[in-house]
């Protein structure tokens, strides 16, 4: 029963949602046209757009500072309040906030237009990240082309932002400070509203390293069988140039040489994709008809009218694949430089989770239109992905002629996501870790990058290439740096997504937990399963109207972040990789690295 006020206080609430969602839709039209085609004019436009609704947003702020919101009786009207009562980067006063959001901008453009030489041909000077570099990086078995590659991108991206970046640390400081959080790290930690989240990371990953360990020492072994002495040290770190990657977060991409039993390798779903002609277009709709077969939505028409599916020829975009909520409940869209390959296929599929978690919760108020927690946002395509890389689900859509269930396919299928999903969690727990010392001054910008390289050893146990300087800034090479997006929410994703997909298997009736071996979990395809749709459907269509361990129970029945899915969908391909590296004397972990940075 209301307390008096209340009645006024959701008044006031339903008008900033209104308006909310107004300043939103006009600011993310701002934001597209700039990201859709970098030049000054639309820099400015956008940056002269926020500042309008940074004024709007105070003047709300302050108006909302005058209800005693908490001590509503209804939660949902207090939650809301709670929400907008951070008031966020519009504390700032508006010059500062005006040279935070253009040093942001500044970075992203010039990480997003950088170019470099072609390692033989110097007159080919114009090649990008993508798809040009990208692409090699996934081909490419040549250590010196990969290293000159590595080098000279970073000194077009990182090296040019090393000064743009330490003012941008202060005034993101500044942002915290003035919302009451002690520094920009707790600031972005208030995403996840839980009071020991990074306690609970750091126990996820200690759970998780002694796999991680194992894969790493096979693949530097096999890393070894390829390129010798002279490129891979047996006992080392891994030179992250060979790792398929340009920031060797994922290894997927050197499956081919690192495949555990050759003899039963799958044919190449890019080759089958080029020849069976997939257009961009083709390969969005195939993701879409996944979750219209779970009795999820299709993308609706404004998608396929607004979205940028491939890098247009005549003007540059930041090609960084993004899915956009307009927040009118209609204009959703994803802006990718798509190219017809395997891992662009997955990448579609995580994009347009995004999307569908957009769709989901587009009846929400306003205050309630996010995941509920950032990490679950970047878990749906995944989750989903998860069904689709089966062998058995490429063999349903044609991508996979034939399906052969022994042992050492299983072995090989593992791998293959163990190359991603396993590879990436130090990489996605690193990213902030070096981020939260910067903003906490744990890591002085004197030590940017040596700090940068003691974490990507000490976690990842991987070195670069050469030498590297404090004049280098190899963190600026990395999009979300430069863009300001957090990434513990990827490494969240990377462990919470196997909650999700367990759940789903056991809604579908292609997973049971009583008898696991009955139906492997690797193997679990939810294709057309309504039930598991509807289970997914029904925990995003919650938002972030709900403390994300409810969102986390109504999926999969747990209230906690739990690695014991990842684990046990990975248990033969641990054990295997324990007997394998045990038979080849590896030494598993590493040794230090004989690469300075000075
Ligand atoms: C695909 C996206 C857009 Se939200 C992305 O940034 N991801 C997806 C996986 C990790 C991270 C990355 O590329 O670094
Ligand atoms: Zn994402």
């Amino acid at each position: 029963q209301d307390t008096d006020g209340e009645v006024e206080a959701r008044q006031f609430i339903d008008f900033l949602n209104k308006e909310h969602g107004r300043h939103l839709n006009d600011g993310y039209h701002a934001e597209w046209a700039y990201a859709t085609n970098l030049t000054e004019h639309n820099l400015n436009v956008k940056l002269n757009k926020s500042l309008e609704h940074a004024t709007f947003t105070k003047e709300q702020w302050k108006e909302l500072n005058k209800y005693p919101w908490q001590t509503y009786s209804d939660p949902d009207l207090r939650r809301q309040f709670k929400i907008y009562s951070v008031l966020g980067s519009p504390a700032l006063e508006f010059d500062k906030l005006q040279k935070l959001e253009k040093l942001e901008s500044d970075m992203e453009s010039i990480y997003s237009t950088a170019k470099v030489s072609h390692h033989k041909d110097k007159n080919k000077t114009n090649l990008s990240l993508e798809p040009e570099l990208t692409e090699i990086f996934i081909k490419s078995r040549d250590p010196e082309a990969l290293h000159h590659y590595w080098t000279e991108f970073r000194k077009q991206s990182g090296k040019q932002v090393r000064n743009h970046y330490k003012q941008y640390v202060d005034l993101e400081n500044e942002v915290a400070v003035k919302n009451n959080f002690t520094d920009a790290a707790e600031y972005w930690l208030d995403a996840y509203d839980t009071k020991d989240f990074r306690d609970q990371v750091a126990k996820l990953w200690e759970q998780i390293r002694p796999l991680y360990l194992q894969i790493h020492a096979y693949v530097r072994r096999r890393l070894h069988d390829k390129y010798g002495d002279k490129h891979v040290n047996r006992r080392g770190p891994i030179p992250a140039h060979l790792l398929g990657n340009m920031w060797a977060q994922t290894w997927n991409n050197i499956y081919d040489l690192v495949v555990p039993y050759p003899e039963k390798t799958k044919p190449d779903v890019t080759a089958e994709l080029k020849r069976q002609g997939y257009t961009v277009n083709k390969m969005f709709r195939t993701a879409e008809e996944f979750f219209t077969s779970l009795n999820m939505s299709a993308m609706p028409p404004e998608f396929w009218e607004r979205s940028v599916l491939e890098k247009p020829k005549d003007r540059d975009i930041v090609c960084h694949a993004s899915a956009w909520d307009f927040h009118d409940g209609k204009d959703f869209r994803i802006k990718m430089c798509t190219r017809v390959n395997e891992e662009d296929l997955f990448t579609i599929h995580h994009e347009m989770g995004h999307v569908q978690y957009f769709l989901e919760y587009k009846n929400q108020p306003m205050a309630f239109r996010e995941g509920a927690n950032p990490g679950f946002h970047e878990a749906v395509g995944d989750t989903i992905s998860l069904s689709v890389q089966t062998p058995k689900h490429l063999h349903k859509i044609g991508l996979l002629s034939n399906v052969t269930n022994d042992k050492e396919s299983t072995i090989n299928d593992l791998m293959k996501t163990g190359l991603e999903k396993i590879a990436f969690l130090p990489f996605g727990y690193l990213m902030d870790l070096w981020r939260w010392g910067v903003f906490k001054k744990e890591i002085s910008h004197e030590d940017y990058n040596k700090h940068w390289w003691k974490l990507r050893h000490e976690y990842q146990g991987i070195e670069p290439p050469s030498h590297r300087s404090e004049d280098d800034f190899d963190p600026g090479a990395k999009y979300h740096i430069v863009a300001s997006v957090p990434y513990i929410r990827y490494f969240v994703s990377f462990v919470i997504q196997f909650q999700f997909h367990r759940a789903l298997c056991i809604k579908a009736g292609e997973f049971d937990p009583k008898n696991p071996s009955k139906q492997p979990l690797n193997e679990c395809d939810i294709y057309r399963s309504k039930e598991a749709g509807n289970l997914l459907k029904n925990m995003l269509a919650l938002g972030s109207s709900q403390p994300w361990p409810e969102a986390m129970e109504a999926i999969t029945g747990q209230r906690e972040m739990d690695a014991s899915a990842l684990l046990d969908y990975f248990e033969p391909l641990q054990k295997w990789l324990e007997k394998e590296n045990a038979k080849t004397g590896e030494l598993v972990g590493w040794e230090p690295t004989d690469k300075r940075v000075h």
